[in-house]
Parts: C-alpha cells; sequence; structure tokens
C-alpha cells in the first residue's frame, strides 16, 4: 500500500498549531509585504489587512499628503494607533508599514501579539521595486536608492528583533516565497492556495 504525501508547502508544523493566532508582516517599503500577505490570508483562509490602506481609508488621503499636512511624527502616531487596534484581531493576516517597528511600543505590539514574518531584499532590488511609485513620501529625496541604504541599514536590526521567521524575497518569486513560508507557520492552513508566480 502507497501512502500519499501533502506536498512541502502545505506541511503543518507538529506543534504551536493555532487557528487564531495573527501573522504580522513586516519590512521594508516594496519588499512584498502586500502582496504576499494578501495570498497569504487565502492560503490560510484568512482575513487579509494593509495597515497602510487602513489609515489612508481613515484619513481619506493618501500617505504622501498625510506626510505633507502632519509630518512624518502625525504619520506615526496614526500608525501606532491603527497597529495597536488591529494587532489584537484575531486571525488577521496584517501586513504593516515599512517603519512600523521604528517605536520600541509598536515592537512589543507586534512581538507579543501574534507571529511577525520578516520579508528581506537587497538595497538594489528594493529600489527596482519601487522607483516608479510616487507613494513613498521617504523616498522623495535626491538619492532614492541610497535613502534605502541608508533605511535598511538602520532598520534590520528591528526587523530582527520582532521576527520569529525570516525570509529572503529578492532573489524569489511571490509563489516561492509562500512555499518557503507556510510550512514554518504555527498556523493551520486552511486551503491549498495555487499562488501566482
Ligand atoms: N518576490 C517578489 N519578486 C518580484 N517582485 C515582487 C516580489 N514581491 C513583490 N514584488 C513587487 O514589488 C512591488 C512592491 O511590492 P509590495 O507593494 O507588496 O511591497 P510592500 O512591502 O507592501 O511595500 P510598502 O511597505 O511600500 O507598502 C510590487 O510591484 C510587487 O509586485
Ligand atoms: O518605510 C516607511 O517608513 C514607510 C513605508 C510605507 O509602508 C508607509 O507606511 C510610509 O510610506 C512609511
Ligand atoms: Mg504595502
Amino acid at each position: 500500500m502507497t501512502m500519499e504525501c501533502a506536498p512541502d508547502s502545505t506541511r503543518i508544523p507538529p506543534e504551536g498549531l493555532d487557528e487564531a493566532r495573527p501573522v504580522f508582516l513586516v519590512g521594508m517599503m516594496g519588499v512584498g509585504k502586500t502582496t504576499i500577505g494578501r495570498q497569504l490570508a487565502a492560503a490560510l483562509g484568512r482575513e487579509f489587512v494593509d495597515l497602510d490602506h487602513v489609515i489612508e481609508a481613515r484619513c481619506g488621503v493618501r500617505i504622501a499628503t498625510i506626510f505633507d499636512i502632519e509630518g512624518e511624527e502625525g504619520f506615526r502616531r496614526r500608525e501606532t494607533a491603527a497597529l495597536d487596534e488591529y494587532t489584537r484581531r484575531p486571525g488577521l493576516v496584517l501586513a504593516t508599514g515599512g517603519g512600523a517597528v521604528l517605536a520600541e511600543e509598536n515592537r512589543r505590539m507586534l512581538s507579543e501579539r501574534g507571529c511577525v514574518v520578516y520579508l528581506r531584499a537587497g538595497a538594489d532590488e528594493l529600489y527596482r521595486r519601487v522607483a516608479r511609485d510616487r507613494n513613498r513620501p521617504l523616498l522623495r529625496t535626491a538619492d532614492p536608492r541610497q535613502r534605502i541604504v541608508d533605511l535598511l541599514a538602520c532598520r534590520e536590526p528591528l526587523y530582527e528583533s520582532v521576527a520569529a521567521i525570516t525570509l529572503d524575497t529578492g532573489d524569489q518569486p511571490v509563489a516561492q516565497v509562500l512555499r518557503n513560508l507556510l510550512p514554518q507557520l504555527p498556523v493551520r492552513p486552511a486551503v491549498q492556495a495555487p499562488f501566482t508566480e
């Protein structure tokens, strides 16, 4: 008699299964938190929320406009309030903003309330992905590529300090990132999703 084995991407970790534990995605702008978060939520049969989109919907304007009117400080206040609310919700896949790990209180919320996944990529690849997008106020400088290098150097230890799982997305298509991620998560996949490349 032959035994049917599930493919690696659907293998369920033996311990720590938790249907309700939220999954939080952290990492630099352009690393793929929104893209991967959406597909991860579909694979887990969960609701997906993007914190940047929550803040934009509440304010009725794009993030760049919030920075223009209230400065980065005003945006960070809104970000902490939204993070406090959404990290308490069970069963979410939550994509956070690239700077959500800057405040110590935010880092505490993330690491205490859910499973934090750090998505990582090098500065050149991040720059390639975000170069044409105008809604990233921190990149409105003379040398946005250098800005990414500087932000990454300063933030990398912060992302690492909250992460339970770290994954490279720089040289991997989205579908492969998801195949690598699913077996590491201490949550139960609801379905096996046909990931899009
Ligand atoms: N693994 C990947 N390989 C190639 N391109 C990718 C990958 N993941 C995401 N992308 C592309 O990179 C761009 C940025 O991705 P996305 O918006 O998901 O990043 P983000 O982490 O949510 O950024 P932000 O923090 O600014 O919201 C998109 O055009 C997306 O299609
Ligand atoms: O890296 C950052 O600090 C930011 C990333 C985006 O997700 C937004 O949250 C905002 O543009 C700030
Ligand atoms: Mg995003």
